[in-house]
């Protein structure tokens, strides 16, 4: 079992909200596998995948990634986990404006130790950024900074990639061609995908689909 949420609760004091965000939920990822997370807007679907990468704290349960307890780890745990195991994408990319392209595709590998240039080769061409390499973000579509993001997270091969809405800036067809090749990365890297999205159809083209509602597993 490569991630074990069990029994999460989670609250954000100070907004006055007594109901949790998270009440209870449990879920288990196996390594290699695809889980799609739906729910409506405000539902806790990014709160669960922020704890699940180790961004935010709970109030209890436990989250097991690779049998490590999240909640015992320090920084410098949680800081090592995200330059190896757990690699995000979120809907801002935040790529690095002063560096190029290739930099930003290589620069979270080359931090923790895990560049390889033949698969940094691969994920550019296949994600269709060779001609890109050397712009700046700023030069760059909203779709194309986004495959740059996917590339970057990738470029780790991590066990598990945590994406929340990668394709939610992309027209139908774009989101459908990303959707492929993040399946196909994932699939040649053996990265666990734990994806949220609105889509159903998206939802669908994963191995296991969950919903959440107000804060429990539907
Ligand atoms: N940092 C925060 N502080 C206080 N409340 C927050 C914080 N982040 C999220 N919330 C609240 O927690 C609830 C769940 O938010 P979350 O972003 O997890 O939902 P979501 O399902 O991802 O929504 P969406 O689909 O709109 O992105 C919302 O009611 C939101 O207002």
């Amino acid at each position: 079992m490569l991630l074990r949420v069990q029994d999460v609760t989670k609250k954000y004091p100070g907004t006055g909200v007594t109901r949790p965000v998270l009440d209870g939920v449990s879920l288990q990822l196996n390594a290699g596998e695809t889980l799609a997370l739906t729910g409506e807007s405000g539902s806790g679907k990014s709160t669960l995948l922020h704890l699940a990468g180790a961004l935010d704290s709970f109030d209890s349960g436990e989250i097991l990634l690779d049998g490590k307890a999240l909640s015992r780890l320090d920084d410098t745990g949680r800081a090592a986990l995200r330059r190896g195991p757990v690699a995000l994408v979120f809907q801002q990319f935040n790529l690095i404006s002063s560096l190029t392209v290739a930099q930003n595709l290589s620069f979270h590998a080359r931090l923790g130790e895990r560049f390889d240039p033949d698969w940094i080769a691969r994920l550019t061409e296949r994600l269709g950024l060779s001609e890109f390499v050397a712009r700046y973000p700023e030069q760059l579509s909203g779709g194309q900074q986004q495959r740059v993001a996917i590339g970057r997270a990738l470029a780790l091969r991590p066990r598990l990639l945590l994406a929340d809405e990668p394709t939610g800036n992309l027209d139908e067809i774009a989101s459908d061609r990303v959707l492929d090749l993040m399946l196909e990365l994932v699939g040649a890297a053996g990265t666990a995908l734990f994806l949220v999205t609105h889509s159903t159809e998206i939802a669908a083209r994963l191995d296991r689909h969950l919903h959440l509602r107000a804060g429990r597993i539907a």
